[in-house]
């Protein structure tokens, strides 16, 4: 290595695809994940997301592309090293302990060496994710959230430098749920763990990851940090798995399309292209009608619409009110603080944040 070439990744996969039945269920995927660093596999079920687990972990063999660990390669075209010499931890929805040993010898099954070595290893992790003093316990005498916490002890004992995760979390209480995840995280990132998680609940990977890569049909269509992701998506169907999205139809004329909420920017996109612009309900701003008019059209929001209130519904600490639009009887949705709940049949001007909007060409 020369001495500017930056350090290796704890984990990278370099265009790895996996075929089953003359199908490919992996595409060409390429990700790189830092010691300490947690990297979300989010999309939809069937996505691909369970085989890219199962390729790393080595249970399965890809059948195109290289993975390796700190520079090694655990998988290859010559070489596949089996699941238990790649230095990797396995956690799934089931937590899968064994019934018939206690929490402490599940806790010890994957150690080796001296018995008050292994023993000493043991107690610190049960410390670590406050389960001191129940050893000696069978796990189905645990609650859900505790025997989470005795997979997650068994899977770090090892001092593993990769975690794997398959939806951990989705088997608990969602009044547990949140702690747990922190929690995990915390310890996680102590260890100095390379974590890859699989989740279909957008919301989870914003919560937990450092990087989120958004698959799509076996292949990675987006890689980023949550708040880059959600703000800057590549296209409308990665806007709308995070979200529920308005969409209005428009078409590019001189690098601009013309829409009943103004002009949009789309530069580089043909003249006649159908385009589809995508904007999100809490960034849609509502304002009172004024005899017939709107507030003054700015350039931060663009020209108001008229839309009269079609439903109204209170959910908690918003309210999603869903509009018919004047311009052409189509629906916008848009959330307000819950102080603010119209009739329906109320008249009301929309505006949306420009900067917050996205074009994209309709490709459907
Ligand atoms: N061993 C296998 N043999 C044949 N097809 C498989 C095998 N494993 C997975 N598949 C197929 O590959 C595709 C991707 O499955 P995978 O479990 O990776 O998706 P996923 O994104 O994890 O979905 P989910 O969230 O539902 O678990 C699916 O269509 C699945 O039926």
């Amino acid at each position: 290595m020369s001495p500017a070439s930056p350090p290796a990744a704890r984990l990278s996969l370099e265009n790895v695809s996996c075929r089953f039945d003359g199908r490919d269920v992996v595409r060409d995927v390429s990700l790189s994940v830092g010691a300490g660093e947690v990297l979300c596999l989010l999309g939809p079920s069937g996505c691909g997301k369970s085989t890219t687990l199962r390729l790393i972990a080595g249970i399965e063999r890809q059948s195109a592309g290289i993975i390796r660990a700190d520079g090694e390669v655990l998988s290859g075209d010559e070489v596949h090293m089996p699941p238990e010499a790649r230095g990797v931890g396995l956690i799934f929805q089931d937590f899968a302990l064994f019934p018939h040993l206690s929490v402490a010898q599940n806790v010890a099954f994957g150690l080796h060496g001296t018995k008050t070595n292994v023993s000493a290893r043991v107690t610190e992790l049960l410390e670590r994710v406050d389960l001191a003093g129940y050893g000696d316990s069978l796990p189905h005498m645990l609650s859900g959230g505790e025997q989470q916490r005795v997979a997650l002890a068994r899977a770090l004992a090892p001092r593993p430098r990769i975690m794997l995760m398959d939806e951990p979390f989705s088997g608990l209480d969602n009044r547990l749920r949140d702690g747990i995840r922190d929690d995990t995280l915390a310890l996680l990132k102590e260890e100095g763990t390379a974590v890859v998680l699989v989740t279909h609940e957008p919301e989870e990977a914003m919560r937990m990851a450092d990087q989120i890569a958004l698959m799509r049909d076996g292949k990675v269509v987006q890689t980023g940090a949550p708040y880059n992701i959600y703000h800057t998506p590549v296209d409308r169907d990665a806007a709308a798995f995070f979200s529920d999205i308005n969409v209005i139809k428009g078409e590019v004329h001189g690098a601009l399309t013309d829409t009943a909420f103004g002009q949009f920017l789309a530069p580089g996109v043909p003249n006649g292209t159908p385009v589809d612009i995508v904007f999100r309900p809490q960034h849609v701003k509502i304002d009172f009608d004024r005899g017939g008019r709107g507030p003054n059209p700015t350039s931060q929001d663009g020209t108001p619409a008229r839309g009269i209130v079609k439903r109204a519904r209170f959910m908690g600490h918003e309210s999603l009110v869903e509009f018919q639009m004047d311009f052409d009887g189509g629906i916008v949705k848009a959330t307000v603080p819950a102080v603010f709940l119209p009739k329906p049949g109320t008249p009301l001007w929309l505006t949306i944040r420009r900067d917050r909007c996205f074009v994209f060409m309709d490709r459907r």
